[in-house]
């Protein structure tokens, strides 16, 4: 046996303390590689497979015991007997995994990967009353998987709001206080009135656990969002005509008259940009539609 890592005893001081430094160097770099994949910003399979093509890598120098820690949901107890169950000894690293047991755990971490899905962040944005509510509400009650970020509000809460639930109802100061902290993903005021803003947090916290997350927000805070995270898909909820949206605004009665005329001149604005947006939903029927936003989620059904 020839003991991988042992120092010969006749070897010079000086090439042990280099040999020391590399070793913390590479732990480093280990360490990194770790939080890249704790963070989201790289699946544990592209490590595991960058470890495979590159023998010399920094990869390739990680146990899989370590590796399979970073994954959510996965304590000591469950890591322990994933790797005895793929035949794997705590020991090893994945480097030095042979060809079968190569095979396990690149098939096990796909069908985790497959199973937790990406987090995918969505943007559900439309004109007043096109029941941009309505579809978020049904992928509330019908995916519990995804995230429905709960935005921050100057305005005052309507009957049978709850703080916290449906959204946070904060005074000025405070809101003023969270924009100064850079704690908004995006904020905006909308219908002139009010300022909403998505809480920056959970949404990070909820996409690094690869969940997706939906935000319900207006035109404004969808160009921000767009613009600080390119990669969000952007959806635009259609009315099936300007008629029934009309008719939506109208029958739900939570506005005067002359709030409606305005809304509906803002609405006018609103459709002109559906041009900018990734994707059209036409709300004709509210379980089609929401199931049209989660497949674009990457949910996997139940
Ligand atoms: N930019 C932005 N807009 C938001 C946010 N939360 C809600 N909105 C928008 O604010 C608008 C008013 O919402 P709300 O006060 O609940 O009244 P609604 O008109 O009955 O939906 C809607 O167009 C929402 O899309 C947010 O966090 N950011
Ligand atoms: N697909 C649909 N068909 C018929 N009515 C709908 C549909 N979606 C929403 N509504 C109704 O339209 C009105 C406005 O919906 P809401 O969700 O409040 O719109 P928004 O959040 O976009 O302002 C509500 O009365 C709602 O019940």
């Amino acid at each position: 046996m020839t003991g991988q890592g042992q120092r010969h005893p006749d070897m010079p001081a000086v090439d042990r303390a280099a040999a020391s430094r590399a070793a913390v160097e590479a732990r480093r770099a280990r360490a990194a590689v770790k939080q890249a994949v704790r963070a989201g910003e790289r699946s544990a399979l592209s490590v595991a497979e960058t470890a495979w093509r590159d023998a010399e890598s920094v990869e390739a120098g990680m146990r899989v015991r370590d590796l399979l820690a970073t994954l959510k949901g996965l304590g000591p107890t469950r890591t322990l007997a994933a790797l005895e169950s793929l035949g794997i000894a705590e020991v090893k690293r994945l480097g030095g995994l042979g060809h079968r047991q190569r095979q396990a755990l690149r098939s096990w971490l796909r069908s985790r990967e497959a199973v937790a899905g990406h987090g995918r962040l969505v943007v559900l944005a439309g004109p007043t009353a096109v029941g941009k509510g309505t579809v978020s509400a049904f992928i509330r009650e019908n995916f519990p998987e995804v995230l429905l970020s709960v935005s921050a509000t100057t305005r005052t809460p309507r009957p049978g709001e709850i703080d916290g639930v449906h959204y946070y109802f904060l005074d000025d100061e405070r809101f003023d206080a969270m924009v100064a902290a850079d704690e908004f993903l995006e904020w905006a005021v909308v219908h002139n009135q009010s300022r909403y803003g998505t809480p920056r947090p959970p949404v990070a916290a909820a996409l690094a656990e690869g969940r997706s997350v939906l935000l319900e927000i207006d035109l404004d805070g969808a160009r921000q969002v767009r613009r600080a995270m390119p990669e969000a898909v952007l959806v635009f909820l259609l009315p099936p005509t300007w008629e029934e949206l009309v008719r939506r605004l109208v029958g739900r009665g939570t506005e005067s008259a002359e709030e409606q005329a305005r809304r509906l001149r803002t609405a006018t604005v609103e459709l002109a940009a559906q041009d900018e947006f990734d994707v059209l939903v036409v709300n004709d029927d509210v379980e089609r539609a929401a199931r049209e936003v989660v497949d674009l989620l990457a949910v996997p059904r139940a």
